[in-house]
C-alpha cells in the first residue's frame, strides 16, 4: 500500500488522482486516453471528464481499466449546431467550428460541480487537471480550486515553435508570394507560406472570429502549471528550450502515447476483447491474406484523420491515382457524397479495400503488410505511422498539417510530400490522379522511398524505447507525476472557494 503525506501529517491514503478533460474530437480525446491508460498503470487514479454522445466512445477505449472513471456532464443546446452534435467529427461543416468551441464554454459551471464534489471528498482530490488548449476557460476553475492546470494541445514540439516563432520574423506571412521560402533561424528546412494554419492568414482580419480564440488559449497557457506533449526527447529534444520560452511554463515530453498501451502480448494474455476485435476485423483479414499474396510492407494505407473535409471530384482523382499506381492500398473514405466511378470497384477488387467506417488506424498501420501511410500529417497519424517504422506520403488538409507535413519529410526526412498546385487566390487545387500516382509509386517503390522507410523504421526503434521502462518519455511520465504529488504534499489540499 502506498503512504502519502498530506497538509503536512503523514497518513494512509489514496493514491494520486489526475482529472482529464479532452475536447471533443477524436485526434485531440485518443492521445489522452492513452496517457489515461499510462497513468494509471502506474497506479494513479484517473477520472475523465466528457459529455454523454462522447461517453460510449470513451468506454469503448479505456473500459479494461478499473482505475479510470468517467464523470459525464450535459452538453449545452445551442442554437447553431445540430441536436445531439457533441463533436468536432459530427459538424455538417467546418463553419461551426466557432459556435462549436463557444458551446463548450458553457461547460464550466458543471465541470467546476465536478471539482467540486471531488475536492469535498478528502481521498480524491486532484494533484492536477489536464485539460486540451481548446478548453481554455479550464485554467480559471482550476485556479478557484487551487488545482494546477496542465495544458495538452495535441501538436508536436517544433511545429508549435514555428508558429510561434513566425510573426517575429515574418510579420504578415499573408503578403508573401507562394514561391518566397521562409527561412526561419533553428527550423532545418525552408518552409512556405501555405504550411501555415489559416488563422495567420486570418491576423490580417481584426474581426475573425477565431482570434479571440486563439488569444484566448494562448493567455490561459501562460496562466497554466505545465504542458504535456504527445512527442519524445529523442524526437524533439532540441527544441524544447524554444517551446518552454513561448509557453512560458514546463513541457513534458511524455510521447509517443500511443506506445504506453498494453502491448498486444500483453492483451493476448488477458484475454481482451480488443484483441479479438483486431484478429476478426474484415480489413486485418484481408492485410493477413495480403501478406500471404504480395509479402511484407507492400500495402498503402490511405487515411485523412477524423476532421478533414475533401470534394467529390478529389475523391474520384484519389480512387483513379490509386487504381493507376497498381500498389495494394486500404483506404479510409470519410465522405458521405462521394460514390466510385462506374465499375471502378470491380477494377480494384483484387487488389484495394476501401472502408467507410470508423476503423482501428493503429492496428493497421502495425500490420506488417503495410509499407506506407498517405496522410494528412495529423500529428497522432504522424507519430502513429512513425511509431510503426512506416513511411508517410505527407498530404495536408488544414490546421498545423503543412508544418508537420514539412518536418516530416524535410526534417526528419522519413516521408515524401505529395505536391499541390494552388491557385491564384493561394487557393488548394485538386490534385490530379497522375501526381497521387507518381507519389504512390515513388514512396512504395522509389529509392526516395526507401530512404524514408529505412528512417522511419529508426524513428520507430527510438520511439519505443522512449517508453520503455527507463526511457526518456517513461521517466518524465514518472517525474511529472511525482513533481505533482510533492507539490500538492507541500502546499496541503486545495482551497474550497465556494464552500
Ligand atoms: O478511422 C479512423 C480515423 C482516425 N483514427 C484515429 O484518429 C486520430 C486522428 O488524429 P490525427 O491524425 O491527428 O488527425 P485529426 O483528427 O485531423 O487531428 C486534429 O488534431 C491533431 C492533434 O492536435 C492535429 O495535429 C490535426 O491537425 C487536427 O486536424 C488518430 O489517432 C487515428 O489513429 C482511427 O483510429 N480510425
Amino acid at each position: 500500500m502506498q503512504i502519502w503525506s498530506i497538509m503536512g501529517s503523514t497518513s494512509t491514503s489514496s493514491p494520486p488522482h489526475v482529472v482529464i478533460f479532452p475536447f471533443m474530437a477524436q485526434g485531440h480525446t485518443l492521445p489522452l486516453l492513452d496517457l489515461s491508460k499510462a497513468l494509471a498503470s502506474r497506479g494513479t487514479r484517473v477520472t475523465i471528464i466528457t459529455t454523454p454522445a462522447n461517453a460510449p466512445f470513451i468506454l469503448s477505449k479505456n473500459s479494461t481499466h478499473p482505475t479510470i472513471s468517467l464523470s459525464i456532464i450535459p452538453f449545452p443546446e445551442v442554437e447553431e449546431l445540430p441536436e445531439g452534435c457533441e463533436n468536432v467529427n459530427r459538424l455538417p461543416s467546418p463553419d461551426l467550428f466557432v459556435p462549436f468551441i463557444n458551446a463548450t464554454k458553457l461547460l464550466q459551471q458543471p465541470f467546476e460541480d465536478v471539482l467540486k464534489e471531488l475536492c469535498d471528498s478528502d481521498s480524491t482530490i486532484p494533484i492536477c487537471v489536464i485539460s486540451d488548449m481548446f478548453l481554455p476557460w479550464t485554467v480559471d476553475s482550476c485556479c478557484l480550486f487551487d488545482i494546477p492546470r496542465i495544458v495538452f494541445s495535441g501538436m508536436g514540439v517544433l511545429p508549435t515553435v514555428i508558429e510561434r516563432n513566425v510573426s517575429l520574423h515574418v510579420p504578415c506571412i499573408s503578403s508573401l508570394l507562394h514561391s518566397e521560402p521562409i527561412n526561419l533561424p533553428s527550423v532545418p528546412f525552408p518552409l512556405n507560406k501555405t504550411d501555415f494554419p489559416d488563422h495567420f492568414a486570418w491576423r490580417g482580419d481584426e474581426k475573425h472570429p477565431m482570434l479571440p480564440i486563439i488569444s484566448e488559449i494562448e493567455q490561459a497557457e501562460h496562466n497554466s502549471w505545465g504542458y504535456v506533449v504527445n512527442s519524445f526527447e529523442e524526437l524533439e529534444g532540441d527544441h524544447v528550450a524554444a517551446f518552454e520560452n513561448h509557453i512560458e511554463t514546463k513541457a513534458w515530453l511524455v510521447g509517443p502515447l500511443l506506445l504506453h498501451d498494453q502491448s498486444k502480448q500483453d492483451l493476448m494474455n488477458s484475454g481482451s476483447k480488443d484483441v479479438d476485435q483486431k484478429q476478426f476485423s474484415p480489413y486485418i483479414k484481408w492485410l493477413d491474406q495480403k501478406m500471404e499474396g504480395v509479402g511484407p510492407g507492400n500495402v498503402i494505407y490511405v487515411a485523412f484523420g477524423s476532421q478533414s473535409y475533401m470534394t467529390d471530384s478529389q475523391m474520384e482523382e484519389i480512387a483513379l491515382g490509386l487504381e493507376m499506381a497498381g500498389q495494394p492500398f486500404i483506404w479510409v473514405v470519410r465522405s458521405r457524397t462521394w460514390v466510385p466511378p462506374v465499375g471502378w470497384e470491380d477494377r480494384v477488387k483484387e487488389r484495394g479495400l476501401a472502408i467507410r467506417d470508423w476503423v482501428d488506424q493503429r492496428g493497421i498501420l502495425e500490420h506488417p503488410a503495410i509499407g506506407g501511410f498517405l496522410t494528412h500529417c495529423g500529428w497522432n497519424s504522424v507519430l502513429e505511422g512513425l511509431s510503426m517504422g512506416v513511411p508517410l506520403l505527407a498530404w495536408p488538409m488544414g490546421a498545423e498539417q503543412g508544418l508537420n507535413a514539412r518536418y516530416t519529410a524535410m526534417g526528419l526526412k522519413a516521408g515524401l510530400m505529395v505536391l499541390q498546385e494552388r491557385d491564384a487566390k493561394d487557393d488548394p487545387m485538386t490534385v490530379q490522379r497522375n501526381v497521387i500516382c507518381d507519389s504512390v509509386k515513388e514512396l512504395m517503390r522509389g529509392d526516395q522511398g526507401k530512404k524514408a522507410r529505412e528512417r522511419a523504421q529508426e524513428l520507430g526503434r527510438k520511439a519505443r524505447q522512449a517508453v520503455e521502462k527507463g526511457g526518456s518519455s517513461d521517466k518524465k511520465l514518472d517525474e511529472l507525476i511525482e513533481c505533482l504529488t510533492l507539490k500538492t504534499r507541500i502546499q496541503g489540499r486545495p482551497a474550497d472557494p465556494k464552500g
